[in-house]
Parts: structure tokens; C-alpha cells; sequence
């Protein structure tokens, strides 16, 4: 599309509005706040514990009492929402994951926790089974190791019930199965959770950028060298993820996910103009291992491309952006303010 009023230089200088700081902030395109950000956390097991993921320099799973602790910060921060990851040990996972929807389960008991210390603060919960199942894969499989979906969505139907009742705001199926939302939602509102919110991760790549993540849950090891190529979306599709995006609306999803980020932002753009619903974003655990690598080598500015990255996520059209940069950047955002 052309300039509606194309006028040549000199009587345009581009230049121009860029010259001070005031009229750089006055034609600014897009906005970054912590409105816009959801920071991500693992849930350990026990009290006062705190362990460092070594492939996330910065990051640390927390006990329950470390995470109440945090969401104090959080609030304080302006951050509207945390996501929970819960890691559990290898003893309490199984074939079918059927810790997953433990009412007293680590998940359920740190929403809990987290809603009567901090009822404003928004919880999502993850309901897939991979922190649960003794193969790392998000569902339940056959002798072959496929992941079944029908079976795998009445699973998961039991987890996200189990979170809904344990106080979640928002359940966020991250397991790619087909059909999932509609039964989830129709579920919630059989249990009379009419307003818990469905974040669908609708549009999740096959990526390799979730390596320290499964670092940081522990369903690396166990998962060894499988894939989750029968489920999630093969990275050369894009009209596919449109598909997704439209059936999980259809299903009562209330806003979607594209999952990776920064390599994944075409996605977010069709996404976000083409279908105009809620539309987040991940930046997963590869992009911040990136990013925190190359700043302790001291070959990129870590808080001006942590910045950059996360404005570049708002520019291709998301509205809110989980991020293990967060907590980071919503203090850079407050310093900046003073
Ligand atoms: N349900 C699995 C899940 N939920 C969030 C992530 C990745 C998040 C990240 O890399 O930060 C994954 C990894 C996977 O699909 O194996
Ligand atoms: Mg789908």
C-alpha cells in the first residue's frame, strides 16, 4: 500500500520526529507495559526450596511458600498473571499421568496458595500430562508410542475441572490434541466454572526451542530422543495455524497462544489481523537461554534486546506476551519511570 499522502524530501524528513526524545514517545506505534506481560514459574515440591535451571541463567523452580513470596512482587510490579509449571518427581509420575488431576496435586495446591495470598493476581494453570507421564510426551499413549487423543482429552478434561475447582482464572491446554477446548469448555460449565477462562495454546510449533524447558520440568530425560512431531505444528505451516486458531475459538477458547515467539512472529501477525480474537504469545525457554547467553558472553546488551524482543512481539500484534524476562523487565519498566 502506498503513502495516502506520498510527498517527496526535502518536505518530508523522516528524520525529523526522530530528533528528540518527546516526539519519539509522541508517534510511538505500540506500547509496552507490564499489562502486558504473564511470568511463567515452576512449582517445587516442599518448603523453602529454591533451585537454580542451569540452561536458564536466572531462573529457579520455588516451593510454594517462594512462589506466595514472589507473587507479592508481582502485583507490586503490575504484572497481571502468572502461568505455573509444576515439576514433580519421577515417583509420582506414571503412564497416564494420573497426578495431573490430583485435587491436592503440586498444581492445584500452589493456585490455592496463590489465590488466598494474592486473590487479584490472575493464575493460569498448564493442563497437558508431560510433567506427569514416566515417557515426557503431553499424553497418554499405545503400545507404539503414538499419543492417543480421544483418551488424552478426557485426561485432560479431569485436569483442567481439577484446576477450575482449585480457584484457576484461566485453564491453558498446551497439549495440542484435537478437540480438547469444546470438551474442557463444556465441562467448566457443567461444573458451574462459567467464567475460568480458556487460554488455548492453538497454534504450538514442534520446536526445538524447548529444550531448557524440559530441562526445568524434567521431562527431558525421560523423553530422550521422541518428539511430539504427531501433534504439535511442523514449522513450515502457517495457513494451518489459522485453522487451529479458528477451531479452538469456535470450540470457546477466549484467547489463543502461538508458541515459539520471536521466530514464530509472521504467525502472531496473520493471526492477530486475520482473526481479531485475544492473541499471546510465548517466548519460550530457547529464546531467553539465547538471550541470556549472549549477554553473559557480553555480545548483546541483555536488558536493550530483552526489550527490543518483547516490543517486537507487541508490533506483530500481541496483546500479552508470556515471558521469563517478565519480572526482569517490569523493573526495568519501573526504574525507567523514576
Ligand atoms: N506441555 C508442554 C509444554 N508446555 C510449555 C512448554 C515449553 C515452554 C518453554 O519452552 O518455555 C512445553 C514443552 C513441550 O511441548 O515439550
Ligand atoms: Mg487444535
Amino acid at each position: 500500500m502506498p503513502h495516502p499522502t506520498p510527498r517527496a524530501f526535502p518536505a518530508t524528513r523522516l528524520r525529523r520526529n526522530r530528533a528528540s526524545e518527546f516526539s519519539r514517545r509522541l508517534v510511538r506505534e505500540n506500547q509496552l507495559t507490564p499489562d502486558h506481560l504473564i511470568y511463567p514459574v515452576f512449582v517445587l515440591e516442599g518448603e523453602q526450596q529454591r533451585e537454580a535451571v542451569p540452561s536458564m541463567p536466572g531462573v529457579e523452580r520455588l516451593s510454594i511458600d517462594l512462589l506466595v513470596e514472589q507473587a507479592a512482587e508481582l502485583v507490586e510490579l503490575g504484572i497481571p498473571a502468572v502461568a505455573l509449571f509444576p515439576v514433580v518427581s519421577l515417583e509420582q509420575k506414571d503412564l497416564s499421568g494420573t497426578a495431573a488431576w490430583d485435587p491436592d496435586g503440586l498444581a492445584q495446591r500452589a493456585v490455592r496458595a496463590l489465590k488466598q495470598a494474592q486473590p487479584e493476581l490472575g493464575v493460569m494453570t498448564d493442563v497437558a500430562l508431560d510433567p506427569f507421564t514416566t515417557h515426557g510426551q503431553d499424553g497418554i499413549i499405545d503400545h507404539d508410542g503414538y499419543v492417543l487423543n480421544d483418551v488424552t482429552v478426557e485426561a485432560l478434561v479431569k485436569q483442567a475441572v481439577s484446576h477450575a475447582d482449585a480457584g484457576a482464572d484461566v485453564v491453558a491446554p498446551s497439549d495440542m490434541m484435537d478437540g480438547r477446548v469444546a470438551a474442557i469448555r463444556e465441562a467448566l460449565e457443567a461444573a458451574g466454572h462459567v467464567n475460568t477462562r480458556i487460554l488455548a495454546y492453538s497454534a504450538k510449533y514442534a520446536s526445538s526451542y524447548y529444550g531448557p524447558f524440559r530441562d526445568a520440568v524434567g521431562s527431558a530425560g525421560n523423553f530422550g530422543k521422541s518428539n511430539k512431531f504427531s501433534y504439535q505444528m511442523d514449522p513450515a505451516n502457517s495457513d494451518e495455524a489459522i485453522h487451529e486458531v479458528a477451531m479452538d475459538l469456535a470450540e470457546g477458547a477466549d484467547m489463543v497462544m502461538i508458541k515459539p515467539g520471536m521466530p514464530y512472529l509472521d504467525i502472531v501477525h496473520r493471526v492477530k489481523t486475520e482473526l481479531k480474537a485475544p492473541t499471546f504469545v510465548y517466548q519460550v525457554s530457547g529464546e531467553y537461554a539465547m538471550h541470556m547467553a549472549a549477554e553473559q558472553n557480553g555480545w548483546l546488551d541483555g536488558d536493550a534486546v530483552m526489550m527490543e524482543s518483547l516490543m517486537a512481539m507487541r508490533r506483530a500484534g500481541a496483546d500479552a506476551i508470556l515471558t521469563y524476562f517478565a519480572v526482569r523487565a517490569a523493573r526495568l519498566m519501573r526504574d525507567q519511570r523514576r
